[in-house]
């Protein structure tokens, strides 16, 4: 699909909150990501960098505020001073331009390669299996798994696995691709060719993408923009070359020398 910059952007938060029981992890959160940025969060562990992705999933649902895909209301909106559920049939709509890369790829496991990707092709776009699979096939040769079409999940590795999560993704045609540690449970040696495709993908299409990683030199290589979280706020962002070698805030710098070392 492709991006209109309309200078509409593609991800708005406005003071989304995000509560479990009494720990309010979202406190009026704003941001927002252009069309066609790749944007990195960073932050400390539990600082709610997770919960944003899933939230945009509506994996998760907030408790106040406004969350934008394109400038539409995604889950809720204001009707006067009234915060109101978008009903399911509206939701979804907005819900299928998102796609979403899990840590632990989440495919599923007894059906094959290619019954993975063209699952939701078929049963969520309406696409004929014959469009879902030629797609599917090329998808496979962007990700380097041509010859695994017919393979069953199980037997492929971690990698083999995440790569199939990735054509996964893509094969719903989505404006925004979330990538939440997609390389974290993954053997080093792997964790390479993972991030290639992602490389190719950022280089060769306009797709949105918002990734949540510990792997700095992927952040830099992916991404235009880091945002640094800390209590589920953004104390700084910057460009990879100025966050990663200069950063501002004081959070910033001890987050940043606890991850990198030194
Ligand atoms: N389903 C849930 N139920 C209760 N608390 C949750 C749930 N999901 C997340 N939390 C809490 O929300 C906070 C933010 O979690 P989140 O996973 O978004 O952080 P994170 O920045 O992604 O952390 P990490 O880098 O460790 O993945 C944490 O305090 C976590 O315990």
């Amino acid at each position: 699909m492709t991006n209109t910059s309309n200078g509409t952007p593609a991800i708005e938060f406005r003071d989304v909150v995000k509560r479990f029981g009494d720990n309010v992890v979202l406190d009026k959160l704003n941001f927002s990501v252009a069309q066609g940025d790749r944007v990195t969060l960073i932050g400390p562990s539990g600082s709610g960098k997770t919960t944003i992705l899933r939230l945009l999933m509506t994996l998760e649902e907030a408790n106040g505020g406004l969350i934008l895909i394109d400038g539409d209301p995604y889950t809720h909106e204001y009707k006067g001073d009234k915060w109101v559920e978008i009903p399911e049939k509206r939701r979804r709509v907005v819900r299928n331009r998102v796609g979403m890369v899990f840590q632990q790829f989440n495919l599923f496991p007894n059906m094959t390669v290619l019954e993975n990707i063209i699952e939701a092709p078929v049963h969520v776009l309406g696409l004929s299996k014959k469009d879902a699979t030629d797609r599917a096939e090329q998808l496979l040769e962007q990700v380097g798994m041509p010859d695994k079409r017919d393979a069953r999940c199980t037997q492929l590795s971690g990698g083999q696995q995440q790569r199939v999560a990735i054509a996964r993704a893509l094969a719903m045609d989505p404006e925004i691709l979330l990538l939440d540690e997609v390389t974290s449970a993954l053997d080093p040696e792997i964790v390479a060719d993972v991030l290639g495709v992602l490389r190719d993908i950022a280089r060769t299409t306009d797709i949105t993408m918002l990734l949540v990683t510990h792997e700095m030199q992927f952040a830099r290589e992916v991404s235009n923009r880091v945002l640094m979280f800390d209590h589920g706020q953004i104390v700084e962002e910057a460009d990879p070359e100025t966050m990663f070698t200069n950063p501002k805030h004081e959070r910033t710098q001890e987050f940043l020398k606890a991850v990198l070392g030194g």
